[in-house]
């Protein structure tokens, strides 16, 4: 099959021309992802830059032609020991990033290994190994979320994960979203398919007395992503449970449940409901993805989450929605914001669809700032 080498972010890939980006592919590689690990480098460097140990450990256990964990080894600028070892149960996979390993020339200071074996193997053998767990499986993640966790260490690590079974997330196969993330999902707004990902790795990890607290999610494209830091002991993983609850969504409002009250029929969840985003680490991240001429897509969603991110809403308001249920036509986003911003309220899009932007205002008010900016 013809070859061509492409530079993705500094790194050297030989990839297959002939792509249908789904499992038949014999060696999995999709370039839309670009924005997905340009992100991924942005995030972990910026926790690397505040991070005083000598060695770091990352391991990429579902690492198709190697393209993440082989930026991670090249990327990276640290100057300790960067442990990278990269898996994948696909033999082809296997051959392909031993190739892209020679297409590169690493620094000293990084150890990479690659192993053929199944995700899951790979992590129990690494029990509490790595400072970044990344999975990035086909689908959903929850298969690999024990073995991540138990994989990563107890204290400061990463645990990131991508889910692309977003249908599943955002309420389309309900009863698979139950089965895979123990949650009930809501439609409507996809920043709740985040919130159940990192509910069920939350709830996965309070068992063993780990708690995660996010750093970083992210919902692009076909995907949702997060980055979640392990904090150590019981009471950790309790307050990390604190931050769960159920929610009932109606016409962009919403009412909500503490997770120890118990389920309630008529409600969603369990989901995250805390906040999503370190700023600090966010702006690090968009700065560096900056610097770097990372993909300008990777660079806006940064910005644009820097905005976000100020914000301790759970979910945003979709203008168009609203619109739609009080018979209005839509005024411009950009009307809206500067109305609401005139009247003293804070207001930001949101990176994850054009339509819709946090506040805190109230729903009441962005209906009368509708009202007020609509030709009808
Ligand atoms: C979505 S692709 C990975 C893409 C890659 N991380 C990237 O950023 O380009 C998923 C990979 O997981 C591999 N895979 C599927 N099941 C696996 C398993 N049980 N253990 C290890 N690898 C597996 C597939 O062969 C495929 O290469």
């Amino acid at each position: 099959m013809a070859k061509k080498t492409i530079i993705e972010g500094n790194t050297n890939l030989n990839i297959s021309e002939e792509r249908t980006l789904s499992k038949k592919d014999p060696v999995f590689y999709n370039p839309i992802m670009e924005v997905n690990r340009d992100i991924s480098i942005s995030t972990i460097q910026a926790f690397l830059n505040n991070f005083k140990r000598d060695e770091f450990k990352i391991c990429d256990a579902l690492g198709g032609s190697g393209a993440r964990g082989l930026r991670y080894a090249k990327e990276l600028d640290f100057k300790g020991i960067l442990d990278i070892s990269i898996g994948d149960i696909n033999p082809n996979a296997i051959r392909a990033i031993h190739e892209n390993i020679k297409l590169n020339e690493f620094d000293d200071n990084v150890k990479l290994s690659v192993h053929h074996k199944d995700a899951n193997i790979l992590l129990s053998e690494n029990y509490r190994e790595f400072n970044v767990t990344d999975l990035d499986p086909f689908g959903s993640p929850a298969p690999y979320m024990d073995s991540g966790i138990r994989a990563t260490l107890t204290k400061g690590g990463i645990l990131c994960m991508t889910a692309t079974d977003t249908a599943v997330l955002c309420g389309a196969y309900h009863k698979s979203c139950i089965r895979r993330y123990n949650s009930v999902p809501i439609r409507g707004d996809k920043e709740y398919a985040v919130r159940i990902l990192i509910a069920s790795a939350i709830l996965n990890s309070a068992k063993y007395d780990i708690g995660l607290r996010p750093l970083f999610s992210h919902c692009t494209d076909h995907y949702v992503r997060t980055f979640m830091i392990t904090e150590r002991g019981a009471g950790k993983a309790e307050k990390a449970m604190e931050n769960l609850g159920y929610v009932k969504r109606q016409y962009e409002d919403i009412t909500t449940k503490n997770y120890f009250d118990g389920f309630e029929r008529g409600f969603g969840g369990p989901f995250y409901m805390g906040k999503l985003n370190d700023e600090d680490l966010v702006n690090d991240a968009h700065k560096i993805a900056e610097e770097r001429n990372y993909s300008n897509r990777a660079v806006e969603i940064l910005n644009t989450l820097k905005e976000e991110s100020k914000f301790d809403m759970v979910g945003s308001y979709n203008i168009h929605e609203i619109c739609s249920f009080i018979k209005k036509l839509v005024p411009p986003m950009d009307v809206i914001i500067q109305d609401l911003t005139d009247k003293g309220f804070k207001v930001s899009r949101v990176h994850y669809t054009p339509y819709a932007l946090k506040s805190d205002a109230k729903l009441a008010d962005i209906i009368v700032s509708i009202s007020e900016n609509s030709s009808i």
